[in-house]
């Protein structure tokens, strides 16, 4: 069995693309997995890291602005697609799956105009805009929403929930300690920006370090690629006390399994986890996404008691004191965990290669 998986551009494309692979492999120990990308974007490093092989594709997302890259984006799409089929004719796949992101695009176009079965999984509650203009020519649809009938044919629909890498809530909290240098005495606060790390939380971790040394908590501080080496440099003299910058978590069970409290932007796929890992949360969305999309991740898990949210524009002023709080009030952080482990989805990913595998069946 051969089976390419398309998309990325961030985590929370890259990850349920590992995590159905995973599953896959599992099942059939034989099978054959490509993933196909975009150059120079995350998956390019993350996916082989996840012991996959991927093949990079020239394609990028439209400009907002007019400039001559975007005069140039027809000639690379075309290109992309064109490589596509090729690499399609060469490795021969019984069905493609794109998880969303740009290269996903042309590997699925090309794909569902050579008859090859395809299925799109979308992590949001709002519809990615490649996906929505695959919805037509592609077989099956898994999301994790209700209601995504507003954006895709509704006979394609399977609500499968999101695809978490199964490790992710397999840590062992005495090991993570050890592995990040921690005091099991003390409590552990993990701040997550998503996979690309976030501007808000970062400014207000780096203003709180003073109050949370002093409250005797540990930190563990995602800032992502671009916010680290000033972070670093803010976290350096705290670093004693057991508050670190770090630039990518590659350990993310770890750090799930250290935390007594997360604070996170709500990516869907970070709020999958939180669900899965059963960890009390604070949510940040992150205003900048199409639709307010993180807003609706977020009110997911608030509206059940299930997390608390903080907004964006309040974080400088207010997320420090609920964090605190939170810290300090072990009841709470309970009802939260108790609340929050309701919502999760622990067979999305067997339920979405179920699908992928009935679809390969139906064509041989
Ligand atoms: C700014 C932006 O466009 N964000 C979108 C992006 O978020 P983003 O890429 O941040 O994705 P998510 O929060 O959904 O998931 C992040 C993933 O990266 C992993 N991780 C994260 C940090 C780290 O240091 N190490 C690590 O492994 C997490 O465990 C998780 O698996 O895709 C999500 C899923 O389509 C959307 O809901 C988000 O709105």
């Amino acid at each position: 069995m051969k089976v390419i998986i398309s998309g990325g551009g961030t985590g929370g494309h890259i990850f349920p693309a590992v995590a159905i692979a995973n599953e896959l492999r599992r099942r059939q120990p034989d099978a054959e997995i490509l993933f196909v990308g975009a150059n120079g974007r995350m998956e390019m490093t993350r996916v082989p890291e996840a012991g996959y092989k991927i093949v990079g594709l020239d394609i990028s997302g439209l400009q907002r602005r007019l400039t001559p890259q975007n005069l140039l984006f027809p000639i690379k799409v075309m290109r992309a697609v064109r490589k596509a089929g090729k690499l399609l004719e060469s490795f021969r796949p019984d069905a493609v799956v794109g998880v969303g992101g740009y290269a996903s695009a042309p590997v699925l176009l090309a794909a569902t105009s050579h008859g090859i079965p395809s299925l799109i999984q979308e992590q949001n509650s709002y519809a990615g805009l490649v996906n929505k203009l695959l919805a037509r020519r592609v077989n099956k649809i898994c999301v994790a929403y209700e209601g995504m009938n507003k954006f895709f044919p509704a006979e394609k629909l399977v609500l499968t929930g999101n695809p978490v890498r199964t490790e992710i809530a397999t840590g062992d909290r005495a090991a993570a300690l050890a592995f990040f240098g921690l005091d099991a005495s003390r409590p552990v606060l993990l701040v997550i920006g998503g996979s690309l790390g976030a501007r808000t939380l970062n400014q207000a971790t780096a203003a709180a370090l003073p109050r949370l040394q002093a409250a005797g908590v540990q930190v563990l501080w995602q800032t992502g690629k671009l916010y680290y080496p000033q972070a670093q440099e803010q976290a350096a003299p705290f670093a004693a006390a057991g508050l670190h910058a770090l630039e990518f978590v590659q350990r993310m069970d770890l750090a799930y399994a250290a935390a007594d409290v997360v604070v996170s932007r709500a990516g869907a796929l970070s709020v999958s986890e939180l669900c899965l890992t059963g960890k009390p949360s604070i949510l940040v969305p992150s205003p900048n996404v199409a639709e307010d999309h993180q807003t609706k991740n977020a009110m997911a898990l608030v509206k059940h008691d299930a997390a608390l949210l903080v907004k964006d524009s309040e974080a400088a002023t207010r997320l420090y004191d609920e964090a605190l709080a939170l810290l300090q009030d072990p009841a709470r952080q309970q009802q939260l965990s108790a609340n929050v482990r309701q919502l999760a989805h622990p067979e999305a990913t067997s339920t979405i290669v179920d699908e992928l595998l009935k679809l390969i069946k139906t064509r041989s």
